[in-house]
């Protein structure tokens, strides 16, 4: 199932869009000012020509960053002022009268730039700008050319050629890592229980057929206990939510506790745990849960003096016969529901079919 972003989501990643491109922006145009300066002064422009170079490459990237964050649509505008920086990068080279260096390091830059933020698709739309903005500039100004570049130009123009890359290489670096880290994040949440940090049902589900098949392959022996708190219902409508939720937290720590390392404990559902013990019999896996059961007794909320735990559990161990994973959590769930008839606080375990 694929979920539409909200609106606040598509502007919040629009925004830090922005965000990302700012520096860069500030960077790139700040040293890419000397590039131009450079191949400008032998050819002595007029003042204005002088004014749109200084707030190209200081001011605009201000007044872009801001005119984005505050944009109703903050990823279209940014796509936007990217294209206006191409545009920019066309009306400088022909200002320069394509002198080679200049033009090369500038147009290839922010070439480099637009694939880093939008791909191969804003590369050609900022292609498609610089030959506008270098054309009808060229135009204007009668089709100017001087392509030689002389070694102080070189000099002026090496900070972008080293600088910038290095500097972007960093940037994604970042980004790359940053992103992998919520991907990290995202994986863990998609796998846990708000709560209680269990692993929730459709994880655990998938760790128990996981040990299932390893039982069915490897012959080995396992225990499934699903566990149910007695009367939750009456706590929460005594106590309160935030101590059912305490409740349910208490057991979550309990059961990683009593359990071992190795044990899977999940929540199910509502206030139903389930832990699969591998390598583990019926008898033992009983032995463990009605020590967690004792300790269970011993434990006092602040808020709920008068409360203690209990807990229904059924446990089913590993057959042969069983033909899947769902057949386990069945008999183990049969059990579960023996031991409310049978008056909770208790356990009972699956009968053995065969
Ligand atoms: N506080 C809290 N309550 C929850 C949560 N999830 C489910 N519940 C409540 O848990 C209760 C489960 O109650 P029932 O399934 O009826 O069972 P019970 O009262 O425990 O009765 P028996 O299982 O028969 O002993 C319901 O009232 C749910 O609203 C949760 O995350 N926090």
């Amino acid at each position: 199932m694929v979920i539409a972003p909200s609106t606040a989501d598509t502007r919040r990643s629009g925004i830090s869009f922005a965000k990302r491109i700012y520096l860069p922006r500030i960077v790139g145009l700040g040293i890419g000012f000397f590039c131009v300066l450079a191949a400008l002064i032998p050819l002595h422009p007029p003042m204005p020509v002088w004014g749109l170079l200084i707030f190209n490459g200081f001011i605009w990237p201000h007044i872009a960053y801001q005119w984005s964050i505050r944009s109703e649509k903050p990823f279209a505008t940014e796509t936007r002022n990217l294209l206006i920086d191409a545009l920019m990068g066309g009306v400088w080279a022909a200002m320069m009268g394509f002198n080679a260096l200049p033009t090369v390091v500038i147009l290839s830059m922010m070439g480099m730039n637009n694939i880093a933020s939008g791909g191969h698709s804003l590369f050609f739309k900022g292609l498609i700008a610089q030959i506008i903005g270098a054309t009808l500039t060229s135009a204007l100004l009668g089709f100017p050319f001087h392509p030689q570049t002389t070694s102080q130009q070189v000099y002026l123009c090496l900070p972008m050629i080293f600088i910038y890359p290095v500097f972007l290489g960093f940037v994604t670096y970042h980004t790359a890592k940053h992103l992998a880290e919520k991907k990290q994040e995202l994986l863990y949440i998609s796998m846990r229980d708000g709560l209680t940090g269990l692993y929730n049902r459709r994880h655990w589900e998938h760790l128990l057929h996981n040990e299932f098949d390893s039982c069915q392959r490897y012959e080995r022996t396992a225990t499934l206990i699903l566990m149910d708190i007695d009367c939750f219902k009456t706590i929460n409508d005594t106590y309160g939510h935030a101590v059912g939720d305490e409740a349910l937290t208490v057991l979550a720590e309990e059961l990683l506790l009593g359990l071992r390392a190795v044990d899977i404990v999940g929540r199910y559902g509502g206030d139903e745990f389930g832990a699969i013990l591998p390598s583990t019999t019926s008898e033992q896996a009983s032995l463990a849960l009605k020590r967690i059961q004792e300790r269970l007794d011993d434990i006092t909320f602040r808020e709920a003096p008068g409360l203690t735990v209990k807990i229904s559990a059924g446990i089913a161990d590993y057959r042969p016969y069983m033909n899947n994973y769902q057949a386990w959590l069945k008999a183990t769930d049969g059990a579960l529901y023996q031991a409310k008839k049978n008056g909770r606080n208790r356990q009972e375990r699956a009968p053995i079919l065969a």
